[in-house]
């Protein structure tokens, strides 16, 4: 089992040490929910008081121009595009996951006729909107299990709906493979990128994906509740239709013309005026990864999880690992599964090791490595293995409370 001086040595090898220094994380905790509510990074604190005092306190309305407010959308989607490796004017900040899924998925099955289907155990917002849309349009909606997508994607399908990196196992599904069959039956698909986006390396061009949505307040960093996004390829953006039609999408909103007609560019996916505090944080969030190599990041990921992993094993029997091993098949964070889940989330919270628990029975612990040393994963399994061993978990009462 790895000891305090193996993390202690590939502590001192981590090209990604100097960043836990930019994130104001509190004494006495181990954060492992990075995958569903990012840390603070320092400077977006600092950000956030300077537009609210300068840019809106003192130049007031006058920053839709001088701070260029006006195009926070365009400009954080350009850094985002940078992440889903596809090019510049191809992604907008925007809305959250749910609205913009709503958009995508109304815009790629408004193309032509055909079934709506999504995931049954992916993320219920997915499900959710994808349903709705289904009756909207007056479509045929199916539920498929992930592992039988491939097979679902078939020529009567107009849309799919598919999570790259399940939130509850972490398990991963190939994109490009799923591309191939999409393309084959002419389907679209739209990619939730919420668990993938800052965490695994993505290549959607490469991939042959068109249509994507994802968080930014997960491995992004960008707050609570901030703006998600939306990628649409450059060759479909003229073709597709938001179903929302709001002045920021018109091709000339400051003609204040009465008939709508949408940008001819990513601008037609926005709607209303957009939340300027919440996309300055994460335009600030977003410079953290100007300089990370996302291949160098996903191996120190890889480092976490087989650490966290092969501790666990030694101290845990009673916890079984439910995310895949093979680095290919996961994303970052590691689900286990115990049928008191609910209680160890809970003693653990209470000695300091945040992780969430996901119903039933998955105990659930985000490696987000921007943050995280191979010395935190040592003592969070120390604690965890303590708390296992002495059956602490037990005498935690649960409350009708719910733990995020
Ligand atoms: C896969 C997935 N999609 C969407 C969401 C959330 O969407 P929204 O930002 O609209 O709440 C989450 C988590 O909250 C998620 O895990
Ligand atoms: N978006 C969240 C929220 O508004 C409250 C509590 C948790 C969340 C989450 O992000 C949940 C998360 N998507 C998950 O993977 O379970």
């Amino acid at each position: 089992m790895p000891t305090l001086p193996d993390a202690e040595a590939l502590d001192r090898a981590d090209p990604f040490a100097e960043f836990r220094d930019r994130f104001a994380l509190p004494e006495g905790v181990i954060y492992l929910d990075g995958n569903s509510l990012g840390a603070l990074p320092r400077s977006v604190a600092a950000r956030l008081e300077a537009v609210a005092r300068h840019e809106w306190g003192e130049r007031l309305i006058r920053s839709w121009n001088e701070a260029d407010w006006w195009n926070a959308p365009r400009r954080i989607g350009d850094r985002i595009a940078r992440l889903l490796g596809v090019s510049d004017g191809e992604v907008i900040a925007t809305d959250s996951t749910s609205v913009n899924l709503f958009k995508l998925i109304m815009a790629a099955a408004g193309t032509r006729d055909g079934a709506i289907i999504a995931e049954a155990d992916n993320f219920p917002t997915d499900t959710y909107v994808a349903e709705e849309a289904a009756r909207l349009l007056g479509r045929p909606f199916r539920l498929v299990a992930g592992s039988g997508m491939v097979d679902a994607l078939v020529a009567d399908v107009a849309a799919a709906v598919i999570t790259q990196v399940n939130y509850r196992t972490a398990a991963r599904a190939d994109i490009a493979a799923l591309e191939e069959r999409a393309r084959r039956h002419g389907t679209r698909i739209v990619w939730d990128l919420s668990h993938s986006i800052g965490a695994v390396p993505l290549d959607l061009a490469r991939d042959g994906a068109s249509l994507a949505v994802g968080c930014s307040y997960k491995y992004l960093n960008g707050g609570p509740g901030a703006p998600a996004w939306l990628y649409v390829a450059s060759a479909l953006q003229a073709k597709l239709r938001s179903p929302i039609a709001g002045w920021w999408g018109h091709a000339d909103a400051f003609a204040f013309d009465g008939q709508y007609r949408p940008a001819p560019d990513i601008a037609r996916f926005l709607g209303g005026t957009q939340p300027m505090l919440s996309l300055l944080a994460l335009e600030e969030s977003l410079t953290l990864f100007e300089r990370v190599d996302m291949d160098r990041l996903w191996a120190k990921s890889v480092r976490l999880f087989d650490l966290f992993a092969a501790r666990i094993e030694a101290l845990c029997p009673e916890l079984t690992i439910l995310t895949p091993r093979d680095p290919a098949l996961r994303g970052s964070h590691i689900a286990l599964h115990h049928p008191d889940a609910q209680r160890i989330i809970t003693a653990l919270i209470e000695r300091g090791v945040i992780g969430d628990y996901r119903a039933p029975d998955i105990a659930r612990f985000g490696l987000t490595p921007l943050t995280l040393s191979h010395a935190d994963i040592l003592y969070a399994t120390g604690i965890i293995g303590d708390v296992m061993a002495s059956g602490a978990w037990r005498d935690v009462a649960i409350e009708g409370g719910r733990v995020t």
